[in-house]
């Protein structure tokens, strides 16, 4: 049916709401994306009926700020490299892009934007949950999106004391790997294979990244 032929008048007013898209957000500083982060990522899809999961690299963590963080177009290419084969997933620049500090409110309200008629699901771990009291804007934050906060081993999952009905905790597949893990195996001499995909361990090797001196 061309455009023109659409119903209109009544006919069009009574069309069936086309349902809202489920958009699901896992943010991350990736240091190197690893399989915990993609399992959280397709456990809550299948548990929540997601439409799409769209990873958002950090552009600067500000409250890991202490600490070396890997180049963002790294981070990045590394996370395109782990979410490439499934139709589900995606990736977004837009905390890059942005430059500056990275809040998740910016992050939210920018894809809101770029998504009308969507609901957003922002998808944590419960280690960063947590500390989610402690980002900025937390005013605002809530109104943003629905939070599902996952387990992860050697962290408890709690609600923090979000608005009523504004978080989910989750059980997804435990598994004991960290960003923080993988990089300090890299520069040990230690495989990181099968904690991260494998194109990221061919790319950390290609790049060099994480060997220390
Ligand atoms: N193994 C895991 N299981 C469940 N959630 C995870 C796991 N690893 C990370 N997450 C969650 O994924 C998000 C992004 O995590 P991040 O990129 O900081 O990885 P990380 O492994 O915690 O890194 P680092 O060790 O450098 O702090 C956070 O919400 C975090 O809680
Ligand atoms: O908005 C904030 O102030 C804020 C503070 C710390 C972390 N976050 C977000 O939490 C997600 C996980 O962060 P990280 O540092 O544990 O990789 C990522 O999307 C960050 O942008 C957000």
């Amino acid at each position: 049916m061309g455009e023109q032929d659409m119903p209109t008048g009544p006919a069009a007013a009574a069309a069936p709401e086309r349902p809202r898209r489920r958009l699901g957000v896992m943010g991350g500083t990736f240091d190197p994306i690893h399989h915990g982060h993609l399992v959280a990522a397709s456990e809550v899809a299948a548990q929540f009926h997601l439409d799409e999961v769209v990873f958002v690299p950090t552009g600067e963590p500000w409250q890991k700020s202490h600490k070396e963080v890997t180049p963002a177009e790294d981070r990045y290419l590394m996370t395109v490299i782990a979410t490439a084969e499934n139709p589900q997933f995606s990736v977004s620049r837009i905390d890059i892009d942005r430059g500056g500090p990275t809040y998740t409110t910016d992050t939210l309200r920018d894809l809101a934007a770029l998504n009308p008629g969507t609901d957003l699901f922002f998808i944590t771990g419960a280690d960063a949950l947590g500390q989610i009291l402690t980002w900025r804007h937390t005013d605002e934050l809530f109104s943003l999106a629905h939070f599902i906060g996952v387990t992860r081993p050697g962290h408890t999952l709690a609600d923090p004391g979000l608005p009523e009905g504004q978080v989910s905790l989750v059980e997804v597949p435990a598994l004991a790997i960290s960003s923080t893990d993988c990089r300090a195996r890299v520069a040990e001499g230690n495989p990181v294979w099968y904690l991260v995909p494998d194109g990221v361990v061919r790319y950390i090797d290609k790049r060099e990244l994480y060997r220390g001196d």
